[in-house]
């Protein structure tokens, strides 16, 4: 199903017939030219970037390189650019920090900020979705960080998102409630069809999750490699070992020795 996009320019997010169907009709993020610089520096540079609907892709790059912020441009939430930015009007993001209001109970923070007053079943059945349908009438200061970060996606999923944006969702997460996450995410993602981009300092997490995975340094994409393997997917594929030290060399770190048990 083709995607309308639309364009946001300088501070201003506006319908435009040309770009819709035709060319871009596949598209979920189109970027051209994009520049965004913060007293006098470009952060993004120059920088350009297509997503086809449905896919997934990961971001990587050093701390500061802007991934942040291209993310934050792509939402909507940052609109002091140059260069031309095309995306989905029904888009979705989730941070690191769930955000979410202590005064609300769940569901209504699942509703916070759609428009056409939708009733609590609509929230109801996204909590569902991420497993939190026991936790609909909670306060959130009583929801544990991953179930307060499942509550977040719900709440991103309620838009019914063309465009889903994860900055860092599972970064504050422990080892295992960031690997139930991860499923999760992986199982929506099929499960609705739309096209995600995920912020994220893992390569692995990057590896086992997304179609394409992109590296950002100097203000624009300097590196992508294509994970063409099915899911659910084994790290120990020898295809995504050779990848993940490909990228760990785009991101300047040395690639430790695979870890050696001894069994006495
Ligand atoms: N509102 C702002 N005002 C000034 N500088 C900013 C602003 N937002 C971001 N920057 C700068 O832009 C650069 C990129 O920041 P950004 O948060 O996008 O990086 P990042 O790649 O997401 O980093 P990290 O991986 O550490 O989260 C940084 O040098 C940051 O200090």
């Amino acid at each position: 199903m083709a995607t309308e996009l639309h364009r946001q320019v300088n501070s201003v997010e506006k319908e435009s017939g040309q770009e819709q169907g035709g060319e871009s009709g596949a598209a979920a993020v189109r970027v051209r030219s994009l520049t965004r610089s913060f007293d006098g520096r470009a952060v993004i540079d120059n920088l350009e970037l297509d997503v086809p609907a449905g896919e997934f892709v990961a971001l990587l790059g050093r701390s500061g390189c802007g991934k942040s912020t291209l993310l934050r441009v792509l939402a909507g939430l940052d609109r002091e650019i140059e260069g031309e930015v095309l995306v989905p009007r029904r888009k979705a993001v989730a941070f690191q920090a769930p955000r979410l209001m202590p005064w609300k109970r769940v569901w209504r923070n699942v509703l916070l900020g759609l428009p056409g007053r939708p009733g609590r079943a609509v929230a109801e059945r996204a909590l569902n979705e991420v497993g939190l349908g026991h936790r609909v009438d909670a306060w959130p200061k009583t929801l544990s960080g991953g179930e307060a970060q499942r509550a977040s996606l719900a709440r991103a999923l309620v838009r019914e998102p063309d465009l889903l944006l994860l900055d860092e969702p599972f970064g504050a997460l422990d080892a295992l409630t960031r690997i139930t996450a991860q499923q999760l995410v992986a199982e929506l993602w099929q499960r609705r069809g739309c096209a995600v981009l995920l912020v994220t300092h893992d390569v692995e997490e990057a590896l086992l999750l997304a179609d394409r995975v992109l590296v950002m340094d100097g203000g624009v994409i300097a590196h992508q490699v294509r994970v063409d393997r099915d899911r659910p997917r084994d790290i120990a594929d020898p295809l995504l070992a050779e990848l993940r030290t490909e990228l760990l060399d785009r991101l300047g770190v040395q690639a430790p020795e695979p870890a050696v048990h001894k069994v006495a």
